[in-house]
């Protein structure tokens, strides 16, 4: 059983800028900095650990290819996409729509990239050419609404793979776990009206967006049901995470039967990242990789797909990927979690009783998924 995996150099090359997260801006004190939070090293790390370990010798590679047009406006207008290729093609390049995510000249290329990556990976594992399937891509995509790109995404990546497995490889349920720590607002936003994809999100209360994510928000008409957000109080660990995937997200899984898995695979909901306040370590994230490799075998002969999504800790990433990809191979890379002990007994890893209550009141309403 081979586990596919997608790394492109060019992901390592996508330019945010010279700002920190927003574009530097000397009269507000906004300096510029060498890496922006979200600079593509932090994942090109991860790669690279992969790499070095040797792991990577038992990887599967897959090529990506570039996204089409036509890929892309499963999920995007085509109003938006015409935006960003019109800003691509300028020397300073542009923004995706909320001012804080800037692409550089030829970013375009770059994004749709980054989709077709996602996209080689479901054609590796629906074609059973691999069991599953790693796309460290980048830029990211779960922010992309359908017409404007956020949070540092320009397409929706697992969106537009999961449209594309639906539409022209005959998948009739696909079922998307984003564990990244912000809200999938735009993969809720491409699916909200759908029942052919269940689109799980499960993050930091208010984090990113501050808006959007709450329990109540569960799709609408024919998709009602089809949108589960289990937003966690800060601070949560693996006590959270554990109890939220038994309680709600496997068995929404197991009721909705998807013919295959989508994982957003964000890695900052590390007790490292500096964009969020959870507590997972890097054996956390293998936990939760098996828990859906599991359901995945009970339910669609394991076929999973791990699309990257945020993280930013560029000291840390590297071995949350590094676990997962271990789980997902059932190969070891010879290396432990160099930070384990130093993070060890930070607290996380017990069930609070808030959290136990916010999770039960989003099970609650997962339990009406019909
Ligand atoms: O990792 C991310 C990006 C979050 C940042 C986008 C702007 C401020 C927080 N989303 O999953
Ligand atoms: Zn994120």
């Amino acid at each position: 059983s081979a586990t596919g995996y997608v790394w492109e150099t060019t992901y390592g090359w996508a330019d945010l800028g010279t700002g920190p997260m927003m574009p530097a801006h000397a009269a507000a004190g906004i300096q510029p900095i060498t890496h922006h939070v979200a600079h593509p090293d932090t994942k090109r790390r991860m790669h690279e650990l992969i790499s070095a370990t040797g792991l990577i010798d038992s990887l599967t590679p897959v090529r990506a290819r570039p996204a089409s047009r036509e890929d892309i406006l499963r999920v995007h207008e085509e109003e938006y996409y015409e935006r960003i290729a019109a800003q691509s093609l300028l020397p300073k390049g542009g923004d995706a729509g909320d001012g804080e995510t800037s692409f550089g000249q030829g970013g375009l290329d770059i994004a749709l990239l980054a989709a077709g990556g996602a996209l080689a990976a479901v054609d590796a594992v629906v074609s059973g050419a691999v069991e599953n399937c790693y796309a460290l891509v980048n830029p990211p995509g779960h922010h992309a609404e359908r017409n404007m790109g956020r949070g540092y995404c320009l397409f929706g990546n697992a969106a537009v793979a999961a449209a594309y497995a639906r539409e022209q490889l005959g998948i009739s349920r696909v079922a998307i776990v984003d564990w990244d720590v912000h809200h999938g607002n735009g993969t809720q936003d491409i699916f909200w009206e759908r029942d052919d994809v269940l689109n799980i999100s499960i993050h930091q209360n208010r984090c990113f967006p501050p808006d959007s994510g709450f329990i109540e928000e569960r799709g609408a008409g024919t998709g009602e049901g089809y949108t589960i957000n289990v937003p966690l109080p800060p601070g949560g660990g693996m006590g959270a995470y554990e109890y939220a995937f038994d309680t709600v997200v496997i068995p929404a899984l197991r009721r909705y039967a998807p013919e295959l898995i989508i994982v957003g695979s964000g890695f900052d909901a590390s007790i490292m990242d500096p964009l969020a306040r959870m507590m997972l370590r890097a054996a956390d994230y293998a936990t939760l990789t098996r828990k859906v490799m599991d359901l995945a075998a009970e339910v669609c002969d394991g076929r999973l797909v791990c699309v990257q999504e945020g993280g930013y800790n560029p000291f840390y990433l590297p071995f949350c990927g590094l676990k997962v990809l271990e789980e997902l191979s059932g190969v070891s890379s010879g290396i432990d979690d160099a930070f384990a002990e130093t993070l060890s007994g930070k607290g996380g890893e017990e069930l609070m009783g808030h959290e136990r209550e916010a999770v039960d009141h989003a099970a609650q309403l997962a339990a009406l998924l019909r």
